[in-house]
């Protein structure tokens, strides 16, 4: 299931990003790739080691975790540091699946990828082409999202970013390992914890549907999360 999460940057955050992303140096991206993505990567990446990264990163982090429905759609058990791209000039990334397993950077821990995440960083006025397509049980879905807006899709899924063919495509992108692996009872656990957000105005708190639901969604999570 893809979910979008919409203005996990303000306006006023994705300018602040994006005046310090384009003044920093960018890299090939292809050097960062695994042999498999190498091929297919022609796009730009900013040093991951660079100080800027690593703020950015952590201030996206500091973010998502206040983000209610990022932590209900994703249930993070670890997330891979945010990491910048850049497509211009015809700029591409070809089809491909995520590497299942990742380092965490200056660490032998690895993390498992269950979702990969893609936030936006430039009006999708200001570019054409780089849209994100995913392929999933229904088909492929474009996404090209307002700047500050990000996408979550399974990182079993087929994807590729078509060629930016005028402007440039800014975005972080990075990788989450969850609680709960599987796809399908994660969405399950999504779904069902959306529909008790959207009865909760409208119940006494101590309505005992309400307090039922709640201990289902427990109860499930309990079941099928891995800590
Ligand atoms: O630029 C994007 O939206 C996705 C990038 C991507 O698929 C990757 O780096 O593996
Ligand atoms: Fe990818």
């Amino acid at each position: 299931m893809l979910i979008t999460i919409d203005k996990v940057l303000t306006k006023e955050q994705v300018l602040q990003f994006r005046e310090q992303l384009d003044a920093a140096p960018w890299q090939d991206g292809a050097a960062t790739a695994g042999t498999l993505a190498r091929s297919a990567k022609r796009n730009l990446q900013l040093d991951d080691e660079s100080a800027l990264c690593t703020q950015l990163g952590q201030q996206i982090l500091r973010i998502l975790a206040q983000t209610p429905r990022f932590i209900s759609a994703a249930l993070p058990r670890a997330i891979y540091p945010p990491k910048f791209n850049r497509y211009t000039d015809g700029g591409t990334y070809g089809a491909h699946v995520d590497s299942s397993l990742m380092f965490l950077p200056g660490s032998h821990q690895q993390i498992r990828t269950d979702l990969s995440a893609t936030l936006f960083l430039a009006e999708p006025d200001d570019y054409d082409g780089g849209e994100l397509e995913v392929e999933g049980p229904f088909g492929v879905q474009e996404i090209k999202l307002e700047a500050g807006d990000m996408v979550l899709y399974p990182s079993t899924s087929l994807h590729r970013v078509t060629p930016v063919t005028r402007g440039a495509r800014v975005a972080s992108f990075f990788w989450i390992e969850s609680l709960v692996p599987d796809e399908g009872e994660r969405s399950l656990l999504f779904d069902l914890d959306q529909t008790v957000q959207q009865l909760t105005p409208s119940m006494a708190p101590d309505d005992p549907r309400l307090v039922q639901l709640t201990g289902i969604y427990h109860n499930l999570v309990r079941r099928w999360a891995r800590t």
